[in-house]
């Protein structure tokens, strides 16, 4: 199973997609965590990504789609993912067809989780990462609203949304119940 997980920064994609990927047996695939792995271990594509990640920018889509391409046609990628952060503009999604395309693999479908700005912003604040100050949690919800809500619009025929407000167990029961699972 192929699915893209869309929803505002902090509506606990990640929290959900590491149960999803248990329950669906798929990888979650993070560009967030991908990212941070490679600043971590200071890597060129880290020491390059770092300066947006920290100003909760986007990172540059060429660097971006090469990373997710390299990730996706990996072999435990073959049989489906979960895709996290990515794509996050139209232009993303337009990249990731043409890697699915180069797979010969299509998605299953587009998850996206619904939560209020002012939920969003107290939970970022509570998980206290580097990139959660509250300069830069605004900054990327205005990147959100500009550049990644416009996807729900692009994937519109493929959208099952959830109710990411409560606890991680229910969400993830409404995350299932909406796959059909
Ligand atoms: N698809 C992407 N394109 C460009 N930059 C990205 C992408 N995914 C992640 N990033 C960078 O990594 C940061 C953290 O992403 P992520 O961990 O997904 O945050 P959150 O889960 O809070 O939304 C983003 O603010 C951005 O700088």
């Amino acid at each position: 199973m192929r699915l893209v997980l869309l929803g505002p920064p902090g509506a606990g994609k990640g929290t959900q997609a590491a149960i999803l990927s248990e329950k669906l047996g798929v990888p979650h695939i993070s560009t967030g965590d991908l990212f941070r792995a490679n600043i971590g271990q200071q890597t060129a594509l880290g020491l390059e990504a770092k300066k947006y990640l920290d100003a909760g920018d986007l990172v540059p889509s060429e660097i971006t789609n090469n990373m997710v391409r390299a990730r996706v046609s990996e072999p435990d990628a073959v049989n489906g993912f979960l895709l996290d952060g990515f794509p996050r503009t139209v232009d993303q999604a337009q990249a990731l067809e043409g890697i699915l395309g180069e797979l010969n693999a299509k998605l299953d479908g587009v998850l996206a989780f619904e939560v209020d700005d002012e939920v969003v912003v107290q939970r970022m604040l509570a998980r206290g990462r580097a990139d959660d100050t509250e300069d830069v949690i605004r900054n990327r919800m205005r990147v959100y609203r500009d550049e990644t809500a416009p996807l729900l619009d692009h994937y519109s025929g493929q959208i099952v949304t959830v109710d990411a407000v409560g606890e991680v167990d229910e969400v993830n029961a409404r995350a299932l119940a909406a796959l059909g699972k």
